[in-house]
Formats: structure tokens, sequence, C-alpha cells
């Protein structure tokens, strides 16, 4: 969605509108100014024309300033009024800024004040739309562009409203931050926001973790390197490359604080210096940032700034695990077995019925990665008619093992003891853990104390 840039000037002195336009070209150069010298044209034009903002004179035949201001805030609420008034008409301009107007302007003031106070509105403005967007967007219970989520397979409902908030927020120029473990598709959101926002620009990529701020700093701005014969050599950094694209930068927790410092220049100067050069450079691009981490837990331990934080939470997604998307793993492991019967050449296999369920209780810590894995190993080991189950069975089972931890592991010798010299080591044991007392001993071994004392003395 483009920001509203046009701005209407209206006033009954065809001389001074010509100055006001020319003085405005010059201090907002990105604005798109009309004018108005008929106060009576004002309600049309505005019906015609999609306005930000009117710079409105305050006395002028037929209709007066204040009057218009009336007309615009009830029947033009998205577009904002600065009332531009003489020395002795500050006290109308204070009460139309209570009736509505966001600021005025007095003609003998320095123009360069007025150009700062335009281009605060249309920011105002821009942020204003941008939010209302959104919020119908969200509200629609229907996706514009579905084929920009053609990658990600899902019937659970959570996600699908993921869906529809990212093709609301996609065109937003700020910043996206994908929560989530590792494997729960945010590179995969990544990509859809790109479809959604620049599909003929580029996608780059960026992973951050353990990258130290000097390469960081590298890495997105280029280098201009001045050898002594006076040539120039340059590497051009990945803000160029992407241009108007999409930059996805993961792990964003374990970006070096100086480089944090750097980031949030570049969102927000939105401009960039390569290294070796004094010239600036604009930021075109959108910024995805992903993490595993609790940026507000970085924040607090000092190692996420703040700043950047807000920054970067202006449109934020949450991931759910693989394990709370039951209703997914049965599609997802058929699109896995396509995947990987194409990619290894082999027949696809068929999903045992009784599969998704048994997989129920698995917390796959690795989530769609270890999906995909498992799938694939399966698909690898298979006749080329039902899906060998055996890899799905043994991670479940080596998972087991590690969470239980090595303390509930009994480890036996490579020659297995026998029954009589394991009771007494595990006799040994209880009687050594509870200081000798034979009643404790006997409780931790689950028999009575009479039972043991009769086994110990039988020994
Ligand atoms: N909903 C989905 N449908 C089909 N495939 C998916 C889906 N989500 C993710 N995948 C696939 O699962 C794998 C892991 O997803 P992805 O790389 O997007 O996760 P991630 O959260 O970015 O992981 P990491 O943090 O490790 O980079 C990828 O191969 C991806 O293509």
């Amino acid at each position: 969605m483009k920001l509203a840039r046009n701005i209407l000037l209206v006033d009954d002195e065809a001389a001074w509108l010509r100055t006001l336009a020319v003085t405005l070209n010059r201090l907002v150069p990105e604005a798109d100014i009309d004018s108005c010298v008929d106060s009576r044209q004002v309600k049309n034009r505005l019906q015609v024309g999609d306005y930000a903002l009117v710079l409105l004179d305050l006395t002028m035949p037929f209709h007066s300033g204040e009057e218009l201001l009336a007309m615009i805030r009830s029947d033009f609420p998205n577009t904002r009024v600065i009332i531009v008034t003489g020395v002795n008409e500050v006290d109308t301009a204070v009460r139309c800024i209570k009736k509505g107007a966001y600021d005025y302007f007095i003609k003998t003031d320095n123009v360069d004040d007025l150009g700062h106070t335009v281009r605060r509105a249309l920011e105002v403005v821009g942020l204003e739309r941008n939010y209302l967007y959104i919020k119908e967007k969200f509200l629609s219970r229907t996706l514009d562009t579905p084929q920009a989520f053609n990658n990600i397979l899902t019937c659970e409902p959570q996600l699908l409203d993921q869906f529809r908030y990212l093709e609301a927020v996609s065109c937003s120029p700020e910043p996206l931050l994908m929560y989530g473990a590792s494997g729960t598709g945010k590179s995969e959101f990544a990509k859809s926001c790109h479809t959604l926002y620049s599909p003929n620009e580029p996608f780059i990529s960026l992973n951050l973790a353990g990258i130290s701020s000097e390469f960081f700093e590298q890495k997105m701005c280029g280098q201009l390197y001045h050898h002594s014969n006076g040539e120039l050599d340059a590497v051009v950094g990945l803000l160029h490359q992407v241009g108007s694209g999409v930059i996805y930068l993961n792990e964003i927790g374990a970006l070096p604080l100086n480089a944090q410092v750097r980031l949030l220049e570049f969102l927000e100067t939105k401009q960039y210096y390569p290294l070796g050069s004094d010239t600036a450079y604009p930021v075109k691009c959108k910024f995805v940032v992903s993490t595993q981490d609790d940026l507000r837990k970085l924040h607090q331990a000092g190692e996420f700034r703040s700043d950047l934080l807000y920054r970067l939470r202006a449109h934020k997604i949450k991931l759910p695990p693989l394990a709370a998307r039951q209703l997914d793993i049965a599609m997802l492991i058929n699109h896995f077995i396509a995947l990987a019967a194409a990619e290894m050449n082999l027949p696809a296999p068929i999903q045992p019925a009784d599969l998704a369920p048994s997989l129920a209780g698995y917390d796959f810590p690795g989530n769609l990665h270890e999906l995909k894995g498992m799938v694939f190993d399966a698909v690898s080991r298979s006749d080329g008619i039902a899906l060998n189950t055996s890899a799905f069975m043994e991670a479940i089972n080596e998972h087991k093992l590690l969470t239980e931890g090595p303390q509930d592991l009994i480890i036996f010798p490579k020659v297995l003891p026998t029954l009589a010299q394991m009771n007494q080591a595990l006799m040994d044991e209880a009687m050594s853990r509870t200081a000798n007392n034979q009643t404790a001993a006997a409780q931790v071994l689950g028999i009575s104390q009479s039972a043991l004392s009769r086994r110990l003395k039988g020994h």
C-alpha cells in the first residue's frame, strides 16, 4: 500500500498560493502538491482526490477556514488539516486546534518550520492509514493472495489467522518480527512476506548467529577500498543488492550491541554509508527478522537495545511449535513423503493410518526440521509400498532416553552381571545412600526391613 502524499493548499490569494507551493516542493519533495483558490471548490476537490493533508487559510470569501475545517473533520476524517494564518488570527487558529486541526502556521514564521510540520503530519496520516488498512484486512476472513502461502501447509486455525495477519501487515514499510523455535516455519513466512511485499525484487536472508559487529556492517553496507594508485574497489553490500526487496535477518537476538545500533540507524534514517565512503545511500528494503529468544529477557540482561526492540515489534508473529499443530501432522508427513520420493527418485510409500496418532504425545523438539528428517529417513528405508516407521520409533525412543537424563539410566557393562551380583550391588548402594539405616534402605528398595536384613545376612 502506498502512503498518501497528496497535499491541497487552500487560499484565496493566488500569489501566496504559488509561493507556498514552490516552498513546499523544495522542503518536502516527496509530496504531491495541488492548490485551490476558491473555498467553494474544496469539498469537490476532496471528493475526487485522496488528500492526506489540507493547508487551510482562515479568512476567505464564501467559506471561512473554520467552516471548512468542520466539514473536513466530519466528511473526510482521514485527512489532516494545518491552519495557515496571519498574526492577528492566532486566537482563531488555536480554537481550530481544539476543533481537530493538526497544527497551525503563522504566515510570517520561518518556512522551514512549516516543512517539518507538514512532514510530521504526512507521517501521522501514513501511520493512521496503514493501521486502518491492516485492521480492515485482518478482520476480513479471506486472503487476497492465497498463493503466497503455497509452501506453508496447515489447517490449524491459529496459523490461518497468521496468514491473514501477514497479508495485512506485509504492505507496511515497518519491520516484521517473528518469534518461534527452530523449524517452526519462520523462513517460510519470511518468503511469503516477500511474495506479498515485493515479489519482483530480491529476497536475501542472513543468519546472525555468531556474527561480529564489523562483519555485519560490512556485509550490510558494503565497502569501498581506496588504493594508493588512486583506484577504487567496491564490495557491494546486501542493502544495495536487496534494493526494494525483503531482507530476512534470522537469529536477531544474537546481534552484538554495536551492530544493533547500526540496524536501528538503517530503520530510522532510512540510509546507510558503505565502509570507506561518506556518501549516504537510501535503505529501500523491508526488514523481516526472527528469533527463538525472548527479546525482552535479552533486553533485561543488557544484551538487546530497547529502542531497537520497540522498533522491531511494530508487527509481530508468533509461530507455534509443531507439537501444538496436531491437525497438521498427517498432512505434513504426506507432503514430506512426496518431496523425499521425488528427490530420491523413489516411488512414494503410503503413510500408515496409525502413524500420526502414535506421534501425538511426541514433542518434536526440532519441529518441522525434525519431522522432515524423519520422513526422508523413513522413505529411504521403505520398500516403496508402506512407509517404514522404524525411523519415527527410534527417534521417539532416543528422545525419551535423552530427556529422562543420564542419572536415570543404568549403564550395563559389556558382560552382563548375574542376578545375584545385581542384588548385592543394589543392596550395597541402598545401604550406603541411607548411612546403613536398614529401614530406610528397605524402603528405597521396595521390600520390608526384615526381608532386607535376611538377604544381607544370607550374603
Ligand atoms: N507449514 C509448512 N508446510 C510445509 N513445509 C514447511 C512448513 N513449515 C516449514 N516447512 C518446511 O520445514 C522446514 C523448516 O522450516 P523453516 O526453515 O521455515 O523453519 P525456521 O523456523 O525458519 O527454522 P530455523 O530457525 O532453524 O531457521 C523447511 O524445510 C520448510 O520448507
